[in-house]
């Protein structure tokens, strides 16, 4: 593939429960497979003195409490309120804002409102008219998403255009390979506060092939036990076969068999268009969440009208209004209800399974950055992946839904493997440096395989170099990089209750990360979205304070160009 200068787009999210930051995911995943080169965070980690240099930002917020902004948004929304700030100050800046919110309240989507109006004010250009998605509608905030996005794509693409000869991307997420059982080890000591597992996959004989960073799509699958109660709750034969269309072809065929004059008894003859046909309970297993994410309010509004009891009606009803919008939360969103437990506490509701795959949460991949080099594991692949147990504010256990599957379909997918290939590995100087924070993306284990990797490849000729005669091939200069970042890298394996951070090891380690970033190092920064990147930002500024002799703002400016050039990279994850 012709390596492309690919654009820098930022991406700022301000997101209370997640749903904002699962969209702005969605548009880094996207920009990534488009070749552009997203960078993206909370509003609070991105240091605000840095956006009148930005040419391209996408933010994405929610509105939470009564018309506020999210929390880890706050800070940066402060100073954008500045009223000091010159009406030109954002001149040379392009942006789009998403809003997430909820029309039933009176303050809707006000949080996004008030950016847009915010950004232009400042002089910054918009991008396409802001989009706002409503947990109202009955498909979500994905309903305006979807298009929203679709435009995003075309108008940016239309004043960043590829080079010649460099074909547009298509947006493919069926491109997948679907991989045999894996193994498990775990990788954090057995008293550390996080358990995460280092997942193999033998990918001997697959023929498949990937790159470091690229991504790995788990499939996770309901547990055969909820899978089962719910068919029962549902009054559901498991056996049964059921076919599956999108409801507005449905609705048409529905008005064409009506202007024919013909009723199809069975619906079979029918079939052109169909999107599958499986019985009740694949069905159930695989498309419904009925033990991961917390059903929005809609599911509740539907409920309501195909309950019997009396009284279980009037709760979802009162759910379903807006005084009962803050009861909901506290029931559902806060405890991390699930559908089977809604659908259990409700159990008088029978909802027929067609309005339930209307309203319902559907069970959607979980990617994960792979942590491994094929390199130095020829014919393997492996994922880091953190078990999430927690306990709600009512002390319910609640577990990751991937924690609690006992099996999960695995798939590959390449993304931005390539970036990090193109760009670290096969260039001239080939040096990393990176610091890494328990994260399950970019990792220590994903760090030291990249660069064993790195060793195994001769700079600038990657294509040639092969794991036998990797050895040889590493460079001096490449191997003292890798021992230097690994250094660094191991403020990051601390015991717990330490508070030695990777910023005290910057600072203490000064003088080499700056002849490092002479050399033209290139610097990965995985951990905590809270507050890791900007302190990192703010420590390697003091670097080029101390050891580089510039000044305060020649300093910031550095760090600032090193982002420009593609040099410096953020996966940071909350
Ligand atoms: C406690 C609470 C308060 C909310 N307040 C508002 C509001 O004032 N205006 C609005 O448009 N949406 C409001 N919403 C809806 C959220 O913006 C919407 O659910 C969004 O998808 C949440 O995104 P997040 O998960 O990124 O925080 C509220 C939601 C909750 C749970």
């Amino acid at each position: 593939m012709q390596e492309v200068d690919k654009t820098r787009l930022l991406i700022l999210y301000g997101s209370q429960t997640g749903n904002a930051q699962d969209v702005a995911e969605r548009v880094a995943r996207e920009a990534r497979l488009l070749l552009f080169a997203p960078s993206i965070m909370p509003m609070d980690a991105y240091p605000l003195q840095h956006l009148p240099d930005e040419k391209l930002v996408v933010l994405v917020t929610a509105t939470t409490g009564q018309g506020d902004p999210p929390d880890n948004m706050r800070k940066f929304w402060r100073m954008l309120l500045r009223k000091n700030l010159p009406g030109d100050l954002l001149a040379g800046l392009q942006y789009a804002v998403f809003g997430l919110g909820d029309s039933g309240y009176v303050k809707y989507n006000v949080a996004a409102k008030k950016l847009d109006r915010r950004l232009a004010a400042l002089g910054a250009e918009p991008l396409l008219e802001r989009g706002l998605g409503d947990d109202q509608h009955p498909s979500g905030y994905e309903a305006s998403l979807d298009p929203w996005l679709q435009q995003l794509w075309a108008v940016l693409r239309q004043r960043c255009p590829l080079p010649p000869g460099v074909q547009q991307p298509v947006l493919d997420e069926a491109a997948l390979l679907q991989l045999g059982p894996p193994k498990y080890k775990r990788v954090t000591a057995a008293d550390h506060f996080q358990d995460t597992r280092h997942i193999e996959f033998d990918l001997q004989g697959s023929g498949f092939d990937y790159q470091p960073g690229d991504l790995l799509a788990v499939f996770p699958r309901t547990p055969a036990a909820d899978v089962e109660a719910a068919l029962l709750r549902l009054g559901l034969d498991g056996d049964a076969w059921l076919r599956v269309e999108p409801a507005e072809q449905q609705q048409q065929q529905q008005q064409q068999q009506q202007d024919n004059g013909t009723q199809h008894a069975n619906g079979s003859s029918s079939a052109a268009g169909a999107v599958c046909e499986a019985t009740a309970r694949a069905i159930v297993q695989g498309v419904l969440d009925l033990s991961g994410c917390s059903p929005r309010r809609y599911l509740f509004q539907v409920l309501s009208h195909f309950v019997s009891n009396a009284m279980q009606q009037k709760r979802l009803q009162y759910f379903a209004t807006a005084e009962g919008r803050d009861d909901l939360y506290r029931y559902n969103q806060r405890e991390r209800r699930s559908l089977l437990e809604v659908l259990q506490d409700f159990s008088s509701a029978a909802p027929p399974l067609e309005r339930l795959l209307e309203a319902a949460p559907l069970l959607s991949p979980r990617q994960f950055s792979l942590a491994s080099s094929p390199a130095a594991h020829p014919g393997r692949a492996a994922i880091l992946v953190a078990v999430v147990a927690w306990a709600t504010p009512t002390k319910r256990l609640r577990k990751g839904l991937l924690t609690s599957c006992p099996s999960a379909d695995f798939y590959y997918r390449q993304e931005w493997g390539q970036l990090m290939q193109q760009q670290a590995l096969q260039q001239q100087h080939g040096l990393i440096v990176a610091f890494s924070r328990h994260s399950p993306q970019l990792d220590q284990q994903q760090l030291l395989d990249m660069l064993q990797q790195q060793q195994q490849q001769q700079p600038g000729n990657a294509a040639a170099s092969s794991a036998a005669d990797g050895a040889g091939a590493a460079t001096e200069q490449a191997a003292a990089a890798a021992a230097a970042a690994a250094a660094v890298a191991a403020a990051e394996v601390r015991p717990p209750g330490s508070r030695v951070y990777v910023t005290h090891k910057l600072r203490e380690q000064g003088a080499m990360v700056w002849q490092l970033l002479q050399q033209g190092a290139w610097v990965y920064v995985s951990g905590s979205a809270e507050k890791m990147p900007a302190a990192v930002v703010s420590a390697l500024e003091d670097v080029a304070q101390q050891h580089g002799g510039l000044t305060r703002e020649a300093a910031a400016k550095y760090i600032r160009q090193l982002e420009l050039s593609g040099r410096y990279h953020v996966e940071a994850w909350s």
